[in-house]
């Protein structure tokens, strides 16, 4: 039922929501969830029926609330709030209402709010509820909206829930005991804005839409995966929040395996959102797990920043950062070689890496393939390079593939030949942010691109032993200057096997050819 994928007659249909944004005067809302609202709208995929309750601690009259709505839409939106006729028929939906979630007699007012909403926009009570707070609030808010009264609707409820979703195995399920006392699985949308981005969405098409890839995606022509997610920041002002969860849970665990997963399910049988989550469960399942901290130490790569500098401006340490304990042994990288046991993937490594203050901000996803016959033909020629197929997800979308050509007026020299789309050169850079495509999906009732609570459960059943063993005292923590692409020991893993980390951000070595929709 994916709005990105199957806009058939089984499409998910649009319906007027009261949406709920609990957490409104915070920094996800304003960065992320008040300029998808506006885009939505302002593309018609919002119509009138819609209201929008924001709830915080803090006092804000409607007005002062829709100010603050105004300046972050201003700010980061990718549309300008440039059309006032549009502006004021759209902040017209937005109210707040001061509450503490731990206040049930307030829950008790917001239902007479609602009702009011109800019937001023003609909202067929359907109610979406947005928790942009803490993980520990999510319990609370939920016993709360049902003691409230306000899961007592004639239309759907849903519940939106941020990342990250426990901190272990143990406190993911304790979340999830909590939450699934008032919600049924269904009505749970768990967020990883990775699964929003374009060419995370993508990935299925490129897989299932073309005859040529899907006969060699297995371990008799893959060679090995490579996914890298680099970031140039560092923790900006999310230090607290950051040094008790470190690379590992605030990256590897949802969004890195979620792209793992993309990458290594089978074909589903159909498009629809149980088979697709089912799929990607099998692949969780199947992660070879390490079974000792030695296992760890061989296969994972844990590192923190030190002071260093970055396209010349100097940068300091991670544990110079506000928040972050001076000693801090949190890890802002992590790199790591992962099997997955099954059939399709035996023997093939996918090798994950990210990190913060690194040189350049990415994320893309390389298949090499394996060589063809060695020795056969082109012997006295120089060493042919892999081919490779290229996905770049973020910030640049789009896909290359790598392939060997004669080199035109040699004498049958061969060279690398890069063949790109550059998808974001083609239509910019205004593609839909991941939490407009999430928002919208939610609204429509389609879960595809949600993670479900098995997904959740088996990532944390991996991550957790890599947890274990860095608490041990034999761990090694390595260090990385700010702006470097992080600890040597990233390359030595696939150096052990011979390959290396690709090129990323369209860097290449010298001799490649492009031909490009961009060039
Ligand atoms: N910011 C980001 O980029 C990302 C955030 N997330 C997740 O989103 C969630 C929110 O993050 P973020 O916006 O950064 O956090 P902030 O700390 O900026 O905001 C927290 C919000 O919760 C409200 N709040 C706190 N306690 C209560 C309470 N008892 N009752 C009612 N409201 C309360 C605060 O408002 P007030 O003080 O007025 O009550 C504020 O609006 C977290 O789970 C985070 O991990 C996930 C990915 C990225
Ligand atoms: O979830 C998170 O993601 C961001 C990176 O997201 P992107 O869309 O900008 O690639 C990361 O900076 C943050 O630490 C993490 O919590």
């Amino acid at each position: 039922m994916s709005g990105q994928l199957n806009l058939g007659p089984q499409a998910a249909k649009m319906e007027g929501a009261v949406i709920y944004l609990f957490g409104a005067t915070g920094d996800l809302a304003k960065r992320k969830l008040y300029p998808a609202l506006f885009s939505l709208y302002k593309e018609g995929k919002l119509a009138e029926d819609f209201a929008v309750v924001g709830l915080a601690r803090r006092p804000r009259t409607d007005e002062q609330f829709r100010a603050d709505v105004l300046a972050s839409i201003q700010e980061f939106c990718r549309y300008k709030p440039d059309d006032e006729e549009l502006w004021s028929r759209f902040e017209k939906h937005f109210v707040y209402m001061s509450l503490d979630i731990h206040n049930l007699e307030g829950f008790r007012e917001l239902v007479a709010l609602t009702q009011r909403l109800e019937a001023q926009f003609g909202i067929p009570g359907n109610r979406l509820f947005y928790l942009a707070l803490a993980p520990e609030l999510f319990g609370p808010v939920s016993f709360n909206l049902r003691e409230g009264g306000l899961l007592e609707t004639t239309g759907w409820h849903r519940l939106v829930i941020e990342k990250p979703f426990g901190y272990d195995r143990e406190s993911a399920r304790e979340l999830n005991a909590q939450i699934t006392q008032v919600f049924r699985e269904e009505e749970i949308y768990r967020i990883d804005h990775y699964l929003g981005k374009e060419m995370v969405q993508n990935i299925e098409v490129i897989r299932f839409a073309n005859a040529f890839f899907e006969p060699l995606w297995n371990n008799k022509h893959i060679a090995n995966v490579q996914i890298s997610l680099a970031e140039t920041v560092g923790v900006e002002d999310r230090g607290g929040y950051y040094d008790k969860s470190g690379a590992l849970r605030d990256m590897a665990q949802n969004h890195m395996l979620q792209m793992l997963a993309m990458i290594a399910m089978e074909p589903p049988s159909r498009l629809h959102p149980e088979d697709i989550r089912d799929e990607k469960v099998k692949v969780l399942r199947s992660l070879r797990p390490f079974r000792s901290p030695e296992e760890v130490y061989r296969n994972v790569v844990r590192g923190q920043y030190t002071a260093g500098t970055l396209k010349g401006k100097p940068l300091k340490g991670y544990r110079e950062e506000d928040s972050v304990d001076p000693a801090s042994v949190t890890e802002t990288y992590f790199a790591a070689r992962v099997f997955i046991d099954n059939f399709r993937w035996a023997g093939v490594p996918f090798y994950i890496r990210t990190g913060k203050r690194l040189p350049v901000k990415t994320t893309e996803v390389v298949i090499e393939f394996k060589n063809a016959p060695a020795g056969v033909l082109f012997r006295t020629r120089n060493e042919l390079a892999p081919n490779l197929l290229v996905i770049r997800v973020n910030p640049m979308e789009g896909i290359y593939i790598k392939i060997n050509a004669k080199k035109p007026g040699s004498d049958a020299d061969i060279q690398p030949v890069a063949m790109e789309f550059c998808q974001s050169c083609q239509v910019g850079l205004n593609t839909p942010e991941a939490y407009e495509t999430l928002l919208y999906d939610a609204i429509r009732g389609d879960s595809t691109y949600f993670t479900r609570w098995d997904e959740v459960d088996h990532a944390w059943a991996f991550v957790d032993p890599i947890a274990e063993a860095w608490r041990l005292p034999e761990s090694e923590l390595l260090f990385y200057p700010a702006g470097s692409w992080g600890p040597e020991r990233a390359a030595e893993l696939l150096a052990e096997d011979g390959y290396h980390w690709w090129p990323v951000n369209g860097q290449d070595e010298d001799n490649v050819i492009w031909i490009s929709n961009t060039k």
